[in-house]
């Protein structure tokens, strides 16, 4: 079988997208075949998938026209991938699939999105992110405090003074199952200003990223515990794939800002 794909990227967060707009093509999605395409050796290499198919088809509930069906690397799905969906609202975009003069929506498994398009800036509603307490994550003998904070899907945000305290992330960092019982994103934050700081990631089901979009708004939002900012107020998050932007909202909502690509095209046949 032949279909067509997608590469892009939002600051070097990759994805492949499957156009699959009625469903009929790649159906729910074989956890196997998304991982073997995601593998960084023997496939075409991303953190995940976007399957790019109308909310009509997938039996969900959105409003939205279009569904961001994503997969994380290792084939398990996510409620919400804060670049894969600036990718994604471009995509839609670029092949006239919506109209970019006003925001649109797109559907995903945490709700309808309100997108902006301006140009390479992409901007999402996110909707509220969830402030929780304290838990902790632990790398190797390193066990910080972290915040519990959910923005569509879990994180852990721990703050370091150096980047480089949480090691070579090459393994999953340690963490509380009974606050996080289906795993858990987890940031490590320097905080370098009042709005502004710098983070790495290591992703449920991804690994390390060179950035992830849902993490940006938790680390964002943990870090605005300590330095309070005006509704309005934008911080800036440096990661390690570029920069994107946090813009408060009122009660607890936040807006995500970055660039987004579409770096190639193609018809493919997995004969894997
Ligand atoms: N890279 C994403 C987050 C993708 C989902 C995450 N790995 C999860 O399992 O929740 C982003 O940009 O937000």
């Amino acid at each position: 079988m032949t279909f067509s794909w997608l590469k892009g990227h939002g600051t070097e967060n990759d994805f492949v997208l499957l156009p699959d707009h009625d469903g009929t093509v790649h159906g729910d999605l074989d956890p196997t075949f998304v991982a073997a395409l995601c593998h960084r050796r023997r496939g075409i290499g991303a953190d995940g998938v976007l399957r790019v198919v109308r909310s009509a088809a997938t039996g969900l509930p959105s409003a939205a026209e279009w569904f961001m069906d994503y997969r994380n690397a290792d084939g398990s799905t996510s409620e919400m991938c804060g670049n894969g969906i600036r990718v994604f609202a471009l995509h839609l975009v670029q092949e006239g699939l919506v109209d970019p003069s006003g925001p649109f929506l797109v559907g995903t498994r945490d709700g309808d999105k309100q997108i902006t398009v301006d140009g390479d800036l992409v901007t999402v509603d996110m909707g509220v992110a969830e402030v929780r307490g304290t838990t902790k994550v632990t790398v190797d003998d390193h066990v910080w405090e972290a915040q519990d904070v959910r923005t569509g899907n879990p994180h852990a945000v721990a703050f370091v003074d150096d980047l480089a305290e949480a090691g070579a992330l090459t393994a999953q960092p340690e963490y509380d199952e009974v606050v996080y019982p289906d795993g858990v994103n987890i940031e490590f934050v320097r905080r370098l200003g009042a709005d502004h700081i710098a983070i790495r990631i290591h992703e449920r089901g991804s690994g390390e990223t060179r950035s992830c979009g849902t993490g940006a708004c938790a680390a964002a939002v943990a870090h605005g515990l300590d330095h309070p900012s005006p509704v309005g107020s934008t911080c800036r998050v440096d990661v390690p794939g570029g920069t994107v932007w946090v813009t408060r909202g009122p009660d607890g909502a936040v807006a995500l800002a970055g660039p987004a690509e579409i770096v190639a095209r193609g018809e493919m046949e997995w004969i894997a």
